[in-house]
């Protein structure tokens, strides 16, 4: 990869010997590998057994969740927030393993919405969910930076699955505590 980054600084008519960048092509190298560490990793060893038994059958919304992606169109950052909500039937999942769930998939080469689909599944699976609800709210640096150069608009994304698609009382009340109607 070390290579091919030297190759691409080279295309844009840089000199690669030059101080500044004698190391770059390393350092992208390794950057570009960990922002795509995601390939690496499974459900399973992500989760590393964190699913607890537990008597309650209500939400669990953890909202907020920061979230780094690169779009698979343009290799270019998108950047925003995760919102995951579930109602478990006996099991729920170790509070962190939501965040590294969303790492996992995030650090990838995504487009939002399959992202979005990807997250909330895997949850679902993990821990047998009666529902899953997940939103992502990103921008995308591919509309900011170039392209059409548009730099406050938000892609909102959701996946609701189970009882979150069958009941609107449920998606509500999901809804209302993450603060979107
Ligand atoms: N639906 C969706 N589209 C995305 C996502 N990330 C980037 N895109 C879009 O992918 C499209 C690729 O369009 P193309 O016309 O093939 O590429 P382009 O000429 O670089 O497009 P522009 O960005 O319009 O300049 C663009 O409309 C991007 O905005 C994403 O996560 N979801
Ligand atoms: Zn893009």
């Amino acid at each position: 990869m070390e290579e091919y980054f030297s190759k691409i600084i080279q295309a844009i008519g840089e000199d690669v010997n030059r101080e500044g960048l004698r190391d770059t092509p390393k350092r992208a190298a390794k950057a570009f590998k960990f922002l795509n560490n995601g390939y690496e990793k499974t459900l399973d060893e992500v989760l590393n057994g964190a699913i607890f038994q537990a008597d309650t059958e209500d939400m669990v919304i953890v909202k907020d969740i920061e979230l780094y992606s690169l779009c698979e169109h343009h290799l270019l950052p998108f950047i925003g927030k995760c919102h995951i909500g579930y109602l478990p039937q006996g099991k729920v999942l170790g509070l962190s393993k939501l965040a590294r769930i969303v790492d996992m998939y995030g650090r990838r080469l995504q487009i939002q919405e399959q992202l979005t689909r990807q997250i909330a599944t895997a949850v679902e699976t993990a821990i047998d969910a009666r529902g899953v609800a997940v939103v992502i709210e990103a921008k995308h640096l591919c509309m900011m930076m170039r392209g059409v150069e548009k730099q406050n608009s938000v892609m909102t994304t959701s996946v609701m699955l189970g009882i979150f698609r069958e009941e609107i009382s449920t998606r509500s009340e999901f809804l209302n505590l993450i603060n979107r109607k």
